[in-house]
């Protein structure tokens, strides 16, 4: 009995909320250096949900006009040309950087629009205003593009709910939409003036903030990276507490890092077995007129039914989208 408890609870301490409008399936989100033609041929053949060529951190200073012409001359390229359908993204420099405009310059006007448009370290509603002009003006036609901002300071923490609730706003009539929020712990530690520890406690409080705010928007949440990319065992117990606090995918910086994601962002098998089990015997309670019902030795009802209904909504939506 004792083991059958522990079982389930296991099963239920996994879960997402999800609540979403549109899905493109993004649990590893993983960066590669758009000045770095080998990384980024590498990463086309990966099995990674979503490519973020990035023109930001991990960009030197005197390569960010290459990186900027090396990721245009890929989106020029059909996407289709790789094994994999997955969500072309590019993160642009911040954009009260003197890099911002001639990155969504470059992006928007290729030939194929990336999916997504990273952008970083945004802190207040002027930033989310000119990117909302740079971007309905250089997107061409009904076209529409994702955007993920990131909350990756003091001051981004404190105003996540302002920001993302803006960011909808300005989307509203805009050519792109919110699709979800970045966690970005390494600036977020640079912005407190600490230095990150292994197991990551000084920042549990902004972590779950942000992705509380983004679900209280049905946003996607991006948990922080592990930038001891060769500690893999610390990374799959980042990724389930970051997914049982809710978070959706997570950073990636290495392709070792990615097979480990992409899988605990999905349910496992026990979780979809428990989940499908539990919405049948949901569904005849219902019929019996009975709203709290006992499955597997524990009481259900509304709640649990909608948590059992988020892990087959999230594999749905995952295979369905790939
Ligand atoms: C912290 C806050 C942030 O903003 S994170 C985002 C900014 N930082 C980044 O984008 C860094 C991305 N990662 C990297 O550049 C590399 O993984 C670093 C950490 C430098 C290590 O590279 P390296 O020494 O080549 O690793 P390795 O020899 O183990 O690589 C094995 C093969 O994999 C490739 N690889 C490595 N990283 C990537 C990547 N991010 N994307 C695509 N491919 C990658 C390497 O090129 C190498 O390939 P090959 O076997 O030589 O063909
Ligand atoms: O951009 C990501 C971060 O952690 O900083
Ligand atoms: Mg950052």
């Amino acid at each position: 009995m004792k083991m059958k408890f522990r079982t389930v609870f296991n099963c239920i301490k996994k879960i997402n909320i999800i609540s979403v409008r549109y899905y493109t399936p993004r649990r590893a989100l993983m960066y590669v250096p758009g000045d770095n033609l080998r990384k980024l041929s590498k990463a086309f053949t990966l099995d990674v949900d979503c490519i973020a060529m990035d023109c930001e951190d991990g960009v030197a200073l005197s390569q960010k006009e290459t990186a900027r012409s090396t990721i245009r001359s890929i989106l020029d390229t059909e996407k289709n040309v790789t094994r994999r359908n997955f969500d072309r993204a590019v993160r642009v420099n911040p954009v009260n950087s003197e890099f911002c405009h001639d990155d969504l310059r470059a992006v928007l006007t290729a030939k194929y629009l990336p999916d997504t448009v990273l952008l970083p370290k945004v802190e207040d509603k002027g930033h989310l205003e000119w990117f909302a002009d740079q971007a309905n003006a250089l997107i061409r036609d009904e076209a529409k593009i994702d955007l993920i901002i990131y909350v990756e300071s003091a001051l981004a923490v404190i105003k996540c709910y302002e920001l993302c609730k803006y960011t909808m706003e300005l989307a509203e009539n805009g050519k792109f939409r919110l699709a979800g929020v970045v966690f970005g712990s390494d600036d977020l530690c640079a912005s407190l003036g600490i230095t990150r520890s292994h197991d990551g406690a000084e920042l549990l409080y902004a972590r779950q903030k942000v992705v509380l705010i983004s679900k209280a928007f049905n946003l996607q949440a991006i948990d922080m990276v592990h930038i001891d990319f060769k500690d893999l065992v610390k990374l799959k117990e980042y990724c389930e507490q970051g997914a049982q606090m809710g978070y959706t995918g997570k950073q990636v910086i290495h392709p070792d890092q990615v097979p480990v994601v992409q899988t605990a962002f999905l349910p496992n098998k026990k979780q979809v077995e428990w989940a499908t089990g539990l919405l049948e015997s949901f569904k005849e309670h219902q019929k019996k007129g009975q709203g709290a019902f006992v499955y597997k030795g524990i009481m259900i009802d509304m709640p649990t039914m909608k948590q059992a209904q988020n892990i087959v909504d999230i594999l749905k939506l995952t295979s369905s989208s790939l």
